[in-house]
């Protein structure tokens, strides 16, 4: 068996009446992140681990944020065509690990639900994605709600 591990990092800007969506659920939130698709955070640096662990480029490359077709799409979507991209080179994913650093609303109620979500789009068990939160202590960009940021790393491999 071959493995590789693969890194990735996003981060969005929060905007008062915007949805927030991370890792694939939508979180009743004052304010929500912004960008071209539904701005998850979670999912973009998951995305961003896997593709670099298989050495396919970044999430900009393949899905542009200039492109409408990613207009305001569900980034569940974007993460299965990851997936997809992976296996097309024969990879398959091991398994994930992301840290999510945003200052409210606390997600750990959710995080089950955002597990199932991810596992589903990836065919593995939600055993297999561990998600943790961290607020920034009200310090920094974080800290004074003006953004979100996420990392992530995920272990592939081939047969
Ligand atoms: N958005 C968040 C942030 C944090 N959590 C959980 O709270 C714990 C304490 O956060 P600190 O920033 O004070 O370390 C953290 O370990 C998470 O379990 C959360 O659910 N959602
Ligand atoms: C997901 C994409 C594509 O819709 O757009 P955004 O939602 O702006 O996200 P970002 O992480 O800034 O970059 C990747 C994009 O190309």
């Amino acid at each position: 068996m071959n493995f590789r591990i693969g890194f990735g990092y996003d981060v969005h800007q929060l905007k008062e009446g915007s949805p927030l969506f991370i890792g694939g659920l939508q979180l009743p939130a004052e304010k929500g992140a912004v960008g071209h698709s539904d701005a998850d955070v979670l999912l973009h640096a998951i995305c961003d681990a896997l593709l670099g662990a298989a050495n396919l480029r970044d999430i900009g490359f393949h899905f542009s944020d200039t492109d409408e077709r990613w207009k305001g799409i569900s980034s569940i979507i974007l993460l299965e065509k990851t997936a997809g991209l992976l296996k097309e080179k024969g990879y398959r994913t091991g398994n994930i690990d992301c840290t999510l650093c945003l200052e409210r609303p606390k997600v750990n109620p959710h995080i089950p639900a955002m597990q199932e979500k991810i596992a589903e789009a990836l065919g593995v068990s939600p055993a297999d994605i561990s998600i943790k939160a961290t607020t920034s202590e009200k310090r920094g960009f974080v800290g004074r709600e003006e953004g979100v940021t996420a990392y992530a790393v995920a272990l592939i491999f081939s047969l």
